[in-house]
C-alpha cells in the first residue's frame, strides 16, 4: 500500500442513539498511516461517538467503514483491535489492582504471564516512547498521567496500526502533555503509524497534526490540512463563527483581604508525609486561590488534604476559625465540595437524570418546609444549570449517561453550584470542557467568589488560573515555593516557577506563617 493512501475511511457514517438523539450525521473521514489526524469539536458534537463506532464499541446506523481499501464492520473492539485498530478511550480504563506490566499486556493471549518473556517485551515497548514506568507499581497507584502513558503502551503492545487518542493531554500538565507530543510524533513519523487525536487544546492540535476534522452537532464542518489553518480558524469552525476568548479580567479585580475578619479557610502546617510539605495558608471569604504546579508537584495531594481525605495528612485545617475533624464526612458537613481530578469518581449517579444528580447534594434548597424535595423545582434548578454551563441537553429529564464527556464534566461543577458549600475544591475543573464552556466555567467561578464562596483551584492551564484566581501558589515537589498575586506574575513565570527553573527559596510553607498576610 502506497504510503499516503487512507488506511480507513469513512463514508457518511451516521448515529441516532436509541432515545432518539442524533449524534452523527452522516461524517467522512480519511485517516492516512503516517500522519496525526486532529478531530476537533465543542462537548456534545459527536467526537466520542465516532470513535466509539470506528474503534467497535458502537454500531454506526449508517454509511460505510473502509480499513485498507475493504469495506469493514466490526462488532467489537476485540475485532477492531484484532484488524491493527487501538483506542485510547478518555477514562483510561486500567485495572487498578493490577500492575503496570499486567495492564499493558491484559488484552494480549500470548506468555505475558511468563515473567521473562513479558519484561522484555515491556522493556522495548517502553525503549519505543522513551517512557519507564516501574513495572510492578499498581495501575491504581498511578497518577493520570502516569495511567496515560502506560495506555499509550497498551496500545502499543497489541501491534495496532491505527492509534486512536481520546483527549489523551485533557488533565496532564505541561511535562507530561510534552511527553505524549513526542510518543505521538515518534509513532507517526518515525514507525509510520495513523494516529486519530481528540483534542480541545487549539495550540497542540495546529503543532503536532497534520490533518483536522472539526465536528459540530454530528457533522463535519471543516476537513482541511493543518498547515492551511490557524488557531482563530479552527475556534471559528468549533463555536461556529463566534470566537469566545479566556477573560482577562483579572486587572479589574481587587483581591479580598484576609485581614478583614476571620479568614474562610486557614491551612496551619497541613503536611502529609512523602507527599506534601506543610502548607500554611490563610484564605479570605470571596477569594479564589490558584494551585499552579505540574504532575506530581503536590498540587491535588494539597486539594485531598484540606478535604480530609489523606489519612495520614497532619497539621490543622480551619473554617470561618473552627478546626476540623480530619475525615471527607466532617469536610462535607462544614460546607466543602470537592470536584476531583478524576472524572470517573467524580459522584454522578450515570442512571440519574441531570436534575436529580444536580439536587443531590442540595436537597433542603429545593424542599417544602426543608423536608419534602419538589420535583418542579428540582428541574428548574436543572434548567438553570443547562442554561448557565450551556451543557448540551434538551432537558432536564436527560440520563447523566447519556451526555458526552464534558457534558457530564459540566453537571459535576453545577451539581455544587446550587449547594451550601462555602469552599470549594476544584482539581481541573476545565479539563475535557471546549473553549466555549471553558469561560462559562471561569465565570461562574467569579459569581461564586461575588457571593462570598471561597474557591482553591487547580489548573495545569497557568493561562486560566492568570484569568481567575487572585492569589497563585505555586507547588513543585510537594512543596509550595512561591505565592503571587495574580498581578504580579505572569504565564511565563508559572512556568519557569513549576518547572522547577525559576527563583527558589521564597517557600511559603512550613513557616507557621499565613502566607501572604
Ligand atoms: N449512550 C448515549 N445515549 C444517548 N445519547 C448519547 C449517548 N452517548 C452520547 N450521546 C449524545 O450524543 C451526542 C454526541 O456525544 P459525544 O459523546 O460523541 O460528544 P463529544 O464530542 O465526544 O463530547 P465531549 O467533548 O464532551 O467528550 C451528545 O448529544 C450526547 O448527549
Amino acid at each position: 500500500m502506497e504510503k499516503t493512501s487512507p488506511i480507513m475511511t469513512l463514508r457518511s457514517v451516521a448515529k441516532t442513539f436509541g432515545n432518539g438523539t442524533v449524534a452523527l450525521r452522516g461524517v467522512d473521514l480519511d485517516i492516512v498511516q503516517g500522519k496525526v489526524h486532529g478531530l476537533l469539536g465543542a462537548n456534545g458534537a459527536g467526537k466520542s461517538t465516532l470513535i466509539k463506532i470506528l474503534s467497535g464499541a458502537f454500531k454506526a446506523s449508517g454509511g460505510t467503514i473502509s480499513w485498507r481499501g475493504q469495506p469493514v464492520s466490526w462488532d467489537s473492539p476485540k475485532a477492531a483491535n484484532d484488524m491493527g485498530v487501538a483506542t485510547i478511550h478518555q477514562h483510561i480504563p486500567l485495572v487498578p489492582t493490577l500492575s503496570v506490566l499486567e495492564n499493558v499486556f491484559l488484552g494480549s493471549t500470548g506468555a505475558w504471564r511468563l515473567a521473562s518473556v513479558s519484561r522484555k517485551r515491556f522493556d522495548e515497548l517502553c525503549e519505543r516512547v522513551r517512557y519507564w514506568p516501574d513495572p510492578d507499581a499498581l495501575a491504581g497507584d498511578l497518577s493520570i498521567g502516569e495511567r496515560q502513558m502506560v495506555s499509550i503502551l497498551q496500545a502499543l503492545g497489541t501491534g495496532a496500526d491505527l492509534i486512536v487518542m481520546d483527549e489523551p493531554t485533557a488533565s496532564l500538565a505541561t511535562d507530561e502533555r510534552e511527553l505524549v507530543y513526542a510518543t505521538v510524533r515518534q509513532l507517526s513519523k518515525v514507525e509510520n503509524k495513523a494516529i486519530l487525536f481528540v483534542s480541545h487544546f487549539l495550540d497542540e492540535v495546529m503543532a503536532l497534526t497534520d490533518q483536522v476534522t472539526v465536528l459540530r452537532d454530528g457533522e463535519a464542518v471543516l476537513r482541511a490540512e493543518t498547515s492551511t489553518l490557524d488557531e482563530t480558524r479552527l475556534a471559528e469552525a468549533i463555536v461556529g463563527k463566534q470566537i469566545v476568548e479566556l477573560e482577562r479580567a483579572a486587572e479589574a479585580r481587587i483581591g479580598p483581604s484576609a485581614a478583614s475578619g476571620t479568614p474562610r479557610l486557614e491551612l496551619r502546617g497541613l503536611s502529609s508525609p512523602d507527599k506534601l510539605m506543610p502548607v500554611s495558608l490563610s484564605v479570605a471569604k470571596g477569594e479564589v486561590i490558584g494551585v499552579a504546579g505540574l504532575l506530581g508537584s503536590g498540587r491535588s495531594e494539597l486539594i485531598h488534604a484540606i478535604f480530609g481525605a489523606d489519612k495520614d495528612a497532619v497539621g490543622d485545617v480551619l473554617l470561618d476559625g473552627q478546626t476540623l475533624a480530619r475525615s471527607t464526612a466532617a469536610s462535607v458537613r462544614a460546607g466543602i465540595g470537592l470536584v476531583p481530578e478524576d472524572r470517573m469518581g467524580q459522584g454522578l449517579v450515570p442512571e440519574f437524570e441531570i436534575w436529580r444528580n444536580l439536587t443531590l447534594p442540595a436537597l433542603q434548597g429545593v424542599s417544602a418546609f426543608n423536608m419534602l424535595p419538589q420535583p418542579e423545582r428540582e428541574r428548574e434548578r436543572g434548567e438553570e444549570a443547562i442554561r448557565m454551563l450551556s451543557i448540551k441537553a434538551s432537558s432536564p429529564d436527560i440520563l447523566v449517561r447519556e451526555l458526552s464527556g464534558g457534558n457530564a464534566q459540566k453537571v459535576t461543577i453545577a451539581k455544587w453550584m446550587f449547594s451550601d458549600v462555602k469552599l470549594f475544591l476544584l482539581d481541573e475543573p476545565t479539563a475535557g470542557i471546549d473553549i466555549g464552556a471553558k469561560t462559562d466555567i471561569l465565570r461562574l467561578i467569579r459569581k461564586l467568589a461575588g457571593e462570598g464562596k471561597t474557591v482553591i483551584i487547580v489548573s495545569s492551564e497557568f493561562e486560566e488560573l492568570l484569568a481567575v484566581a487572585d492569589r497563585i501558589l505555586v507547588m513543585r515537589d510537594g512543596k509550595c515555593i512561591a505565592e503571587r498575586n495574580v498581578h504580579e506574575t505572569s504565564e511565563h513565570e508559572l512556568l519557569l516557577l513549576a518547572g522547577g527553573q525559576g527563583p527558589k527559596g521564597q517557600a511559603v510553607n512550613g513557616s507557621g506563617k499565613a502566607a501572604g498576610h
